[in-house]
Protein backbone atom coordinates (compact mmCIF):
# COMPACT_ATOMS: atom_id res chain seq x y z
CA UNK A 1 0.00 0.00 0.00
CA UNK A 2 1.55 3.87 -1.05
CA UNK A 3 2.58 5.26 2.26
CA UNK A 4 0.86 8.51 1.63
CA UNK A 5 -2.38 7.00 0.72
CA UNK A 6 -2.13 4.50 4.10
CA UNK A 7 -1.74 7.85 5.76
CA UNK A 8 -4.42 9.62 4.36
CA UNK A 9 -6.64 6.70 4.76
CA UNK A 10 -5.90 5.47 8.22
CA UNK A 11 -8.24 8.22 10.14
CA UNK A 12 -11.77 6.78 8.40
CA UNK A 13 -13.63 4.12 9.97
CA UNK A 14 -13.28 1.08 7.10
CA UNK A 15 -15.05 -2.55 8.17
CA UNK A 16 -12.19 -4.81 6.25
CA UNK A 17 -14.26 -6.48 3.69
CA UNK A 18 -11.43 -7.57 0.99
CA UNK A 19 -8.91 -10.11 2.94
CA UNK A 20 -6.61 -9.71 -0.62
CA UNK A 21 -5.03 -7.38 -2.86
CA UNK A 22 -6.63 -8.21 -6.02
CA UNK A 23 -4.21 -9.88 -9.29
CA UNK A 24 -3.48 -8.08 -12.27
CA UNK A 25 -2.99 -10.52 -15.15
CA UNK A 26 -1.92 -10.12 -18.36
CA UNK A 27 -4.16 -11.20 -21.14
CA UNK A 28 -1.70 -12.79 -23.97
CA UNK A 29 -4.04 -13.14 -26.37
CA UNK A 30 -6.23 -10.10 -26.93
CA UNK A 31 -2.71 -8.42 -26.72
CA UNK A 32 -1.41 -10.15 -29.61
CA UNK A 33 -5.21 -9.38 -31.18
CA UNK A 34 -4.41 -5.41 -30.79
CA UNK A 35 -0.79 -5.37 -30.57
CA UNK A 36 -0.67 -3.67 -27.43
CA UNK A 37 -0.18 -4.82 -23.98
CA UNK A 38 -3.68 -5.67 -21.80
CA UNK A 39 -3.77 -6.27 -18.49
CA UNK A 40 -6.69 -6.81 -16.24
CA UNK A 41 -7.20 -6.18 -12.11
CA UNK A 42 -9.44 -8.35 -11.35
CA UNK A 43 -11.67 -6.25 -8.89
CA UNK A 44 -14.33 -9.14 -9.72
CA UNK A 45 -12.50 -10.92 -7.44
CA UNK A 46 -12.78 -8.55 -3.99
CA UNK A 47 -14.72 -11.27 -2.77
CA UNK A 48 -17.47 -10.70 -1.00
CA UNK A 49 -20.54 -12.54 -2.64
CA UNK A 50 -20.38 -11.48 -6.16
CA UNK A 51 -17.70 -9.39 -5.46
CA UNK A 52 -17.10 -6.48 -7.73
CA UNK A 53 -16.05 -2.94 -7.28
CA UNK A 54 -18.59 -2.32 -5.03
CA UNK A 55 -17.34 -4.20 -1.65
CA UNK A 56 -14.17 -1.13 -1.87
CA UNK A 57 -16.50 1.58 -1.30
CA UNK A 58 -18.61 -0.40 0.97
CA UNK A 59 -15.59 -0.88 3.29
CA UNK A 60 -15.62 2.85 4.07
CA UNK A 61 -19.22 3.52 3.37
CA UNK A 62 -20.21 0.32 5.98
CA UNK A 63 -17.21 2.08 8.51
CA UNK A 64 -19.09 4.76 8.57
CA UNK A 65 -22.55 3.91 9.33
CA UNK A 66 -21.09 1.43 11.93
CA UNK A 67 -19.32 4.49 13.46
CA UNK A 68 -22.24 6.28 13.45
CA UNK A 69 -24.23 3.96 14.94
CA UNK A 70 -26.48 2.81 12.13
CA UNK A 71 -28.57 -0.33 12.80
CA UNK A 72 -30.06 -0.29 8.89
CA UNK A 73 -28.73 0.19 5.73
CA UNK A 74 -30.98 1.84 2.56
CA UNK A 75 -29.80 1.92 -0.34
CA UNK A 76 -30.53 2.13 -4.31
CA UNK A 77 -30.81 0.60 -7.89
CA UNK A 78 -32.45 -0.79 -10.81
CA UNK A 79 -33.79 -4.82 -9.76
CA UNK A 80 -30.08 -6.22 -11.62
CA UNK A 81 -28.25 -3.52 -9.53
CA UNK A 82 -24.79 -5.55 -8.81
CA UNK A 83 -24.36 -2.50 -5.92
CA UNK A 84 -27.37 -2.74 -4.05
CA UNK A 85 -26.52 -6.64 -4.14
CA UNK A 86 -23.68 -6.37 -2.60
CA UNK A 87 -24.36 -3.62 -0.40
CA UNK A 88 -26.74 -6.17 1.29
CA UNK A 89 -24.79 -8.79 1.63
CA UNK A 90 -22.28 -6.91 3.35
CA UNK A 91 -24.68 -5.38 5.52
CA UNK A 92 -26.65 -8.57 6.64
CA UNK A 93 -22.67 -9.89 7.22
CA UNK A 94 -22.11 -6.99 9.60
CA UNK A 95 -25.61 -8.05 11.69
CA UNK A 96 -27.15 -4.87 10.41
CA UNK A 97 -30.59 -4.49 8.43
CA UNK A 98 -31.11 -3.42 4.78
CA UNK A 99 -34.10 -2.21 3.03
CA UNK A 100 -32.89 -2.45 -0.94
CA UNK A 101 -35.12 0.77 -3.25
CA UNK A 102 -35.04 -1.01 -6.13
CA UNK A 103 -37.11 0.16 -9.64
CA UNK A 104 -37.92 -2.14 -12.96
CA UNK A 105 -39.08 -5.71 -13.70
CA UNK A 106 -39.19 -7.91 -10.86
CA UNK A 107 -37.94 -10.75 -13.26
CA UNK A 108 -36.50 -13.61 -10.53
CA UNK A 109 -32.96 -13.47 -12.13
CA UNK A 110 -29.27 -12.11 -11.35
CA UNK A 111 -28.94 -10.46 -8.76
CA UNK A 112 -33.05 -9.41 -8.11
CA UNK A 113 -32.63 -13.88 -7.87
CA UNK A 114 -29.92 -13.74 -5.15
CA UNK A 115 -31.62 -10.68 -3.28
CA UNK A 116 -34.87 -13.04 -2.76
CA UNK A 117 -32.63 -15.97 -2.17
CA UNK A 118 -30.96 -13.85 0.79
CA UNK A 119 -34.16 -12.93 2.20
CA UNK A 120 -33.32 -8.94 1.64
CA UNK A 121 -36.24 -6.85 1.87
CA UNK A 122 -36.82 -4.91 -1.40
CA UNK A 123 -39.13 -2.27 -2.40
CA UNK A 124 -39.66 -2.02 -6.02
CA UNK A 125 -40.89 1.21 -7.56
CA UNK A 126 -42.47 2.15 -11.20
CA UNK A 127 -39.90 5.13 -11.85
CA UNK A 128 -38.15 5.95 -15.08
CA UNK A 129 -34.87 6.20 -13.00
CA UNK A 130 -32.71 5.38 -10.67
CA UNK A 131 -32.20 8.96 -9.01
CA UNK A 132 -35.87 9.02 -9.06
CA UNK A 133 -35.68 6.46 -6.46
CA UNK A 134 -34.05 9.08 -3.68
CA UNK A 135 -37.69 10.53 -2.04
CA UNK A 136 -38.68 6.56 -1.80
CA UNK A 137 -35.36 6.03 -0.17
CA UNK A 138 -35.95 8.63 2.39
CA UNK A 139 -39.20 7.79 3.16
CA UNK A 140 -38.17 4.52 3.65
CA UNK A 141 -35.59 5.90 6.46
CA UNK A 142 -38.33 8.29 8.23
CA UNK A 143 -40.32 5.49 8.40
CA UNK A 144 -37.71 3.22 9.79
CA UNK A 145 -36.68 6.43 12.23
CA UNK A 146 -40.32 6.27 13.41
CA UNK A 147 -40.03 2.65 14.67
CA UNK A 148 -37.13 3.52 16.47
CA UNK A 149 -34.68 2.45 14.19
CA UNK A 150 -31.09 4.48 12.59
CA UNK A 151 -31.13 3.90 9.26
CA UNK A 152 -28.45 4.71 6.98
CA UNK A 153 -28.60 5.75 2.96
CA UNK A 154 -26.09 4.88 0.75
CA UNK A 155 -26.13 6.93 -2.02
CA UNK A 156 -26.51 5.50 -5.86
CA UNK A 157 -23.44 3.32 -6.69
CA UNK A 158 -22.01 4.11 -3.35
CA UNK A 159 -21.02 7.45 -4.93
CA UNK A 160 -19.98 9.70 -2.43
CA UNK A 161 -17.16 11.25 -0.93
CA UNK A 162 -16.59 8.48 1.91
CA UNK A 163 -17.15 5.68 -0.68
CA UNK A 164 -15.05 7.32 -3.30
CA UNK A 165 -12.48 6.80 -0.74
CA UNK A 166 -12.66 3.03 -1.83
CA UNK A 167 -10.95 3.34 -5.15
CA UNK A 168 -8.54 6.09 -3.95
CA UNK A 169 -7.36 3.08 -1.67
CA UNK A 170 -7.00 0.86 -4.76
CA UNK A 171 -4.49 3.50 -6.15
CA UNK A 172 -2.77 2.97 -3.31
CA UNK A 173 -2.66 -0.71 -3.52
CA UNK A 174 -2.14 -0.85 -7.36
CA UNK A 175 0.90 1.47 -6.95
CA UNK A 176 2.85 -0.64 -4.95
CA UNK A 177 1.37 -3.73 -7.26
CA UNK A 178 3.30 -1.83 -9.96
CA UNK A 179 6.33 -1.19 -8.11
CA UNK A 180 7.01 -5.05 -6.94
CA UNK A 181 5.94 -6.09 -10.77
CA UNK A 182 8.24 -3.78 -12.61
CA UNK A 183 5.07 -2.22 -14.66
CA UNK A 184 4.03 0.95 -15.84
CA UNK A 185 0.62 1.59 -17.52
CA UNK A 186 -0.43 4.40 -20.17
CA UNK A 187 -3.86 3.94 -19.55
CA UNK A 188 -6.16 2.71 -16.50
CA UNK A 189 -9.80 1.79 -18.02
CA UNK A 190 -12.96 1.36 -16.14
CA UNK A 191 -16.40 0.99 -16.78
CA UNK A 192 -18.38 4.53 -16.00
CA UNK A 193 -21.94 4.34 -13.85
CA UNK A 194 -22.52 6.36 -11.05
CA UNK A 195 -18.88 7.53 -11.56
CA UNK A 196 -17.60 7.07 -8.32
CA UNK A 197 -14.78 4.29 -9.27
CA UNK A 198 -13.06 6.59 -11.81
CA UNK A 199 -13.53 9.51 -9.20
CA UNK A 200 -11.50 7.73 -7.06
CA UNK A 201 -8.95 6.30 -9.70
CA UNK A 202 -8.69 10.27 -10.69
CA UNK A 203 -7.33 11.14 -6.94
CA UNK A 204 -5.63 8.37 -5.95
CA UNK A 205 -3.70 8.81 -9.46
CA UNK A 206 -2.97 12.58 -8.49
CA UNK A 207 -2.54 11.61 -4.70
CA UNK A 208 0.45 9.21 -5.78
CA UNK A 209 1.65 11.11 -8.49
CA UNK A 210 1.41 7.54 -10.74
CA UNK A 211 1.49 8.80 -14.54
CA UNK A 212 -1.06 7.02 -15.66
CA UNK A 213 -3.93 8.73 -17.91
CA UNK A 214 -7.60 7.34 -16.46
CA UNK A 215 -10.29 6.57 -19.28
CA UNK A 216 -13.54 5.94 -18.54
CA UNK A 217 -16.08 4.14 -20.71
CA UNK A 218 -19.65 5.75 -19.77
CA UNK A 219 -22.45 2.69 -20.12
CA UNK A 220 -25.35 5.41 -19.18
CA UNK A 221 -25.20 8.95 -18.77
CA UNK A 222 -22.14 10.55 -20.76
CA UNK A 223 -20.55 13.98 -21.68
CA UNK A 224 -19.93 17.23 -20.11
CA UNK A 225 -22.16 16.64 -17.55
CA UNK A 226 -20.78 13.19 -16.61
CA UNK A 227 -17.28 14.03 -16.60
CA UNK A 228 -18.30 17.26 -14.62
CA UNK A 229 -19.68 14.84 -11.78
CA UNK A 230 -16.68 12.27 -12.00
CA UNK A 231 -14.48 15.70 -11.18
CA UNK A 232 -16.66 17.34 -8.42
CA UNK A 233 -16.83 14.01 -6.70
CA UNK A 234 -12.98 13.89 -6.57
CA UNK A 235 -13.40 17.40 -5.72
CA UNK A 236 -15.24 16.48 -2.69
CA UNK A 237 -13.16 13.69 -1.72
CA UNK A 238 -9.78 15.57 -1.85
CA UNK A 239 -11.73 17.81 0.85
CA UNK A 240 -12.78 15.16 3.08
CA UNK A 241 -9.45 14.02 2.90
CA UNK A 242 -7.67 17.87 3.94
CA UNK A 243 -5.70 17.76 0.89
CA UNK A 244 -5.63 20.03 -1.88
CA UNK A 245 -5.18 18.69 -5.70
CA UNK A 246 -5.15 19.88 -9.13
CA UNK A 247 -6.75 17.23 -11.11
CA UNK A 248 -6.90 16.74 -14.17
CA UNK A 249 -10.08 15.96 -16.68
CA UNK A 250 -10.65 12.05 -17.52
CA UNK A 251 -11.51 11.10 -20.82
CA UNK A 252 -14.58 9.67 -20.77
CA UNK A 253 -15.82 8.07 -23.82
CA UNK A 254 -19.90 6.84 -25.35
CA UNK A 255 -20.23 3.24 -25.35
CA UNK A 256 -23.65 2.83 -23.50
CA UNK A 257 -24.85 1.69 -27.33
CA UNK A 258 -27.53 4.18 -26.92
CA UNK A 259 -28.76 3.49 -23.62
CA UNK A 260 -27.75 1.97 -20.28
CA UNK A 261 -28.50 -1.33 -19.92
CA UNK A 262 -29.37 -2.02 -23.18
CA UNK A 263 -28.50 -5.45 -24.63
CA UNK A 264 -26.16 -5.36 -27.53
CA UNK A 265 -24.75 -7.71 -30.25
CA UNK A 266 -21.14 -6.53 -30.16
CA UNK A 267 -20.75 -6.90 -26.27
CA UNK A 268 -22.68 -10.44 -26.30
CA UNK A 269 -19.88 -11.05 -29.00
CA UNK A 270 -17.50 -9.48 -27.34
CA UNK A 271 -18.27 -11.23 -24.20
CA UNK A 272 -17.91 -14.94 -25.69
CA UNK A 273 -14.38 -13.48 -27.76
CA UNK A 274 -12.77 -12.61 -24.19
CA UNK A 275 -14.72 -15.59 -22.37
CA UNK A 276 -12.96 -18.30 -25.35
CA UNK A 277 -9.45 -16.32 -25.04
CA UNK A 278 -8.42 -15.65 -21.54
CA UNK A 279 -11.11 -17.30 -19.68
CA UNK A 280 -12.42 -13.96 -18.36
CA UNK A 281 -16.42 -13.26 -17.73
CA UNK A 282 -17.27 -9.76 -18.80
CA UNK A 283 -21.03 -8.70 -18.45
CA UNK A 284 -23.70 -7.07 -20.76
CA UNK A 285 -24.00 -4.22 -18.70
CA UNK A 286 -20.99 -2.44 -17.36
CA UNK A 287 -17.81 -4.79 -18.29
CA UNK A 288 -18.85 -5.96 -21.52
CA UNK A 289 -19.26 -2.49 -22.93
CA UNK A 290 -16.29 -0.90 -21.61
CA UNK A 291 -13.99 -3.76 -22.55
CA UNK A 292 -15.29 -3.33 -25.88
CA UNK A 293 -14.62 0.36 -25.86
CA UNK A 294 -10.93 -0.51 -24.79
CA UNK A 295 -10.25 -2.91 -28.07
CA UNK A 296 -12.06 -0.45 -30.27
CA UNK A 297 -9.64 2.67 -28.68
CA UNK A 298 -6.95 0.72 -28.38
CA UNK A 299 -7.29 -0.46 -32.04
CA UNK A 300 -7.12 3.57 -33.02
CA UNK A 301 -3.97 3.99 -31.11
CA UNK A 302 -5.65 5.59 -28.43
CA UNK A 303 -4.89 4.13 -25.05
CA UNK A 304 -0.92 3.69 -25.43
CA UNK A 305 0.77 0.83 -25.40
CA UNK A 306 0.20 -0.82 -22.49
CA UNK A 307 -3.05 -0.71 -20.45
CA UNK A 308 -4.66 -1.85 -17.51
CA UNK A 309 -8.44 -2.65 -17.07
CA UNK A 310 -10.44 -2.79 -14.23
CA UNK A 311 -12.56 -5.26 -13.97
CA UNK A 312 -15.64 -4.43 -11.77
CA UNK A 313 -17.22 -7.49 -11.77
CA UNK A 314 -20.64 -7.49 -12.64
CA UNK A 315 -21.08 -11.23 -13.17
CA UNK A 316 -25.06 -11.71 -12.09
CA UNK A 317 -25.70 -9.86 -15.10
CA UNK A 318 -24.94 -12.33 -17.70
CA UNK A 319 -27.56 -14.41 -15.77
CA UNK A 320 -29.82 -11.46 -15.81
CA UNK A 321 -29.55 -10.83 -19.52
CA UNK A 322 -28.57 -14.54 -20.67
CA UNK A 323 -31.34 -15.11 -23.04
CA UNK A 324 -31.46 -11.54 -24.44
CA UNK A 325 -27.81 -12.14 -25.62
CA UNK A 326 -27.94 -15.88 -26.73
CA UNK A 327 -30.90 -14.31 -29.19
CA UNK A 328 -28.53 -11.72 -30.60
CA UNK A 329 -25.60 -14.36 -31.42
C1 LIG B 1 -20.12 -4.24 -12.53
C2 LIG B 1 -20.05 -2.74 -12.48
N1 LIG B 1 -19.01 -2.11 -13.07
C3 LIG B 1 -18.90 -0.77 -13.07
C4 LIG B 1 -19.86 0.02 -12.47
C5 LIG B 1 -19.68 1.52 -12.54
O1 LIG B 1 -19.13 1.98 -11.33
P1 LIG B 1 -19.45 3.46 -10.84
O2 LIG B 1 -20.89 3.47 -10.46
O3 LIG B 1 -18.53 3.65 -9.68
O4 LIG B 1 -19.16 4.35 -12.01
C6 LIG B 1 -20.94 -0.58 -11.80
C7 LIG B 1 -21.95 0.30 -11.11
N2 LIG B 1 -23.21 -0.29 -10.90
C8 LIG B 1 -24.27 0.43 -10.28
C9 LIG B 1 -25.27 -0.59 -9.72
O5 LIG B 1 -26.34 -0.20 -9.26
O6 LIG B 1 -24.89 -1.81 -9.78
C10 LIG B 1 -24.07 1.62 -9.53
C11 LIG B 1 -24.74 1.66 -10.85
C12 LIG B 1 -21.05 -1.98 -11.82
O7 LIG B 1 -22.08 -2.62 -11.19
Amino acid sequence: MHPKIRALLAKFPRVELIPWETPIQYLPKISEMLGVEVYVKRDDLTGLGIGGNKVRKLEFLLGDALAKGADTIITMGAVHSNHAFVTALAAKKLGLDVVLVLRGKETIKGNYLLDKLMGIETRVYDVEKTPDLIPYAEEVAKELEEQGKRPYIIPIGGASPVGTLGYVRMIGELSTQMMSLGLKFDTIVDAVGSGGTLAGILLGLELTKLEVDPVGMAVGIFGEKMTQKVVDLAKETAKLLGVSVELKEPRIHDYSFGAYGKIVREVAELIRLVGTKEGILLDPVYTGKAFYGLMDLARKGELGERILFIHTGGMPGIFHYGEDMLRLL
